[in-house]
């Protein structure tokens, strides 16, 4: 039988009403256990039974960089290392390919300056911590790598950080077109970086709006192109949107009236 939990602070899953909730052992004997659970600090004697408790294993007591590599793959423990995470401000987190980000709904410190988007152009992905840069630069290198267009797909609930994700991949992918040696020396300062990274506040001026989830709402999902030389300087792109579904529409009581104007 599996005892590694019977001990002073041992990491353990308890079954509460079907969910599993992270736990610490604070004291235990006669078949059972005192426990005092991760959220909301409720203390209280277990019976141990297998059904009801057992051993965090050690890849869900640290924390992992990409989930492929959790050895208890249930929702308790993906929520739990996300919130290991996003506590000290590890917000990006892998898995396999996919980049999942947790909205801070602050800033942090140094996490999009320059100096992080140089290091990440320098690196392939898996080599750095997991990044919206890391996945903004391998589509990047992809595009030569593979002959072929590559695509982002961004999705979340209302608040998740969607449209912040977009503009740091926007403004990743700007820099390095910038840099590239395909770009003639006199546009190095130039416009149609500029003007994509810049577009995105006009968007939103037309297209975002307050609600009860977040109070820069996107109200129109966008699909958005960039077109790239061969020398990998971008050369144009657009910018289509598309309407969400009846569920947002049903929401436009929030837009200002000339867009439920334009709506109906
Ligand atoms: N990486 C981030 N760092 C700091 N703050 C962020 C980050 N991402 C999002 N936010 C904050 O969260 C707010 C909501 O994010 P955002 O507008 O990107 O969500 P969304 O997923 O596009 O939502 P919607 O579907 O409603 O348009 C932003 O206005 C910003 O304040």
């Amino acid at each position: 039988a599996d005892h590694s939990y019977s001990r002073w602070g041992a990491r353990v899953w308890v079954r509460e009403k079907e969910q599993l909730v992270p736990a610490t052992v604070n004291s235990c004997g006669d078949g059972t256990l005192v426990l005092t659970t991760d959220y909301g600090e409720c203390t209280f004697k277990q019976k141990v039974t297998r059904e009801k408790v057992y051993a965090m294993h050690p890849s869900s007591i640290d924390g992992v960089e990409d989930m492929s590599a959790l050895a208890e793959l249930h929702d308790a423990a993906i929520m739990h290392n996300l919130y290991q995470r996003y506590q000290k401000d590890n917000i990006y987190t892998n898995i396999g390919s996919i980049l999942a980000a947790v909205n801070p709904y602050k800033q942090i410190a140094g996490m999009y300056d320059m100096e992080r988007v140089h290091l990440y152009s320098k690196h392939q992905f898996g080599e750095l911590p997991p990044h919206i840069f890391a996945v903004a630069n391998e589509c990047y290198r992809c595009i030569w790598k593979r002959h072929d267009s590559q695509c982002v797909l961004i999705s979340g609930e209302s608040g998740a950080g969607k449209t912040e994700s977009t503009k740091l991949l926007l403004q990743f992918l700007s820099v390095m077109s910038q840099n590239s040696a395909g770009t003639p020396l006199a546009e190095k300062s130039t416009r149609v970086e500029q003007a994509i990274v810049q577009s995105s506040p006009i968007m939103e001026a037309f297209g975002n709006a307050k609600t009860v989830y977040n109070n820069n709402s996107s109200r129109f999902g966008k699909f958005i192109q960039l077109h790239f030389s061969e020398c990998g300087n971008i050369q144009g792109g657009c910018v289509i949107d598309c309407i969400l579904s009846l569920t947002a529409l049903l929401d436009f009581s929030h837009l200002p009236t000339f867009m439920n104007d334009l709506c109906s």
